[in-house]
């Protein structure tokens, strides 16, 4: 079984991020990212602190803005119109999961859909199930899992995929990418029935179930790919993903946690950031 090297991948990507930085600079663009994080979510705050690192390394101009817990939906929709309008903003993050007061389809609604670096918005969703020939953003964690398996040529044409999970995030982008790629997707949710057969015969099996030791990698078929999307800090301290017992499997490959999807999502935001500045240079709205 190989273990697949995210932050291995994940620095490949930014040395070509930073080449396009690069070539943004010499137009005197500089790509800004803005993102919003309204409350304190344990998960939120190691993704911002690290995104803000590698912002800064590959010359990403990042700012995160913080927002008290009890705002209002209307002050964040407020909040995202003034960056909507800010040439210096190319896209813009809110960090999820919100305080439960704030329907996070409104908030989303509210990016305009050129600078949704998360591909959250109803416009970019529809893109992304209508396989569109133009360019669109769409989710970072998604979109590093194919990049995984591309590297490690992992192919999907044909291939059984189970998706375990089925949020905005992760499960329904993901069980999108892997049908364009001519996968064979079911995508599981809690009211899933005889989930351990589909997990004994599924080639590749993506888990976003936010639940630490949930699945069981060996139930898993013997030459299958698992991606374990999970991040759980433990009351030790210890961060696990959500499948148990990777090693001394049968597996062709599978990701650790960490070092696995994690950094690859922050490497793709990076990326789509860069490219939605691209996208703003070529239509004269930078
Ligand atoms: N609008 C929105 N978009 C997101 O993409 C989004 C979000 N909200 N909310 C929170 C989740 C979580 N998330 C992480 C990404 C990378 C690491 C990461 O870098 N993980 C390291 C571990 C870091 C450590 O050592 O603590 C790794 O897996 O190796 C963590 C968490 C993105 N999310």
């Amino acid at each position: 079984m190989t273990m697949i090297d995210g932050q291995m991948v994940a620095t490949q990507i930014k040395q070509q991020i930073a080449k396009q930085v690069n070539e943004l600079a010499e137009l005197g663009v500089t790509p800004g990212l803005a993102v919003i994080m309204v409350g304190n979510d344990a998960a939120s705050e190691i993704y911002v602190k690290n995104k803000q690192q590698v912002a800064t390394d590959l010359g990403i101009e990042a700012n995160t803005i913080k927002m008290p817990a009890d705002t209002t939906e209307l002050a964040i929709i407020k909040k995202i119109q003034i960056l909507n309008a800010d040439p210096a903003v190319d896209a813009i993050l809110v960090q999820s999961p919100m305080p439960t007061h704030i329907n996070e389809q409104n908030i989303q609604a509210a990016i305009d859909p050129s600078k949704d670096v998360d591909g959250f918005h109803p416009y970019n969703l529809g893109q992304l199930v209508t396989d569109a020939n133009e360019y669109y953003p769409v989710a970072n964690t998604p979109r590093g899992i194919m990049r995984l398996l591309k590297w490690y040529d992992v192919k999907t044409t044909g291939k059984l995929a189970l998706v375990i999970g089925r949020s905005i995030l992760v499960g329904k982008p993901m069980a999108a990418m892997l049908t364009n790629a001519d996968a064979t997707v079911i995508t599981a949710n809690s009211q899933t029935k005889n989930l351990d057969e589909l997990i004994a015969i599924a080639d590749i099996v993506v888990v976003a179930m936010g639940k630490a030791n949930a699945i069981d990698a060996q139930k898993m078929k013997a030459g299958a790919t698992l991606i374990d999307v999970g991040i759980n800090r433990l009351a030790d301290g210890t961060l696990v993903g959500d499948v148990a017992n990777k090693n001394n499997t049968n597996l062709a490959f599978a990701t650790p946690v960490p070092g696995g999807v994690g950094p690859m999502t922050i490497a793709t935001l990076m990326e789509t950031t860069v490219e939605l500045a691209q996208q703003h240079v070529a239509h004269g709205n930078d």
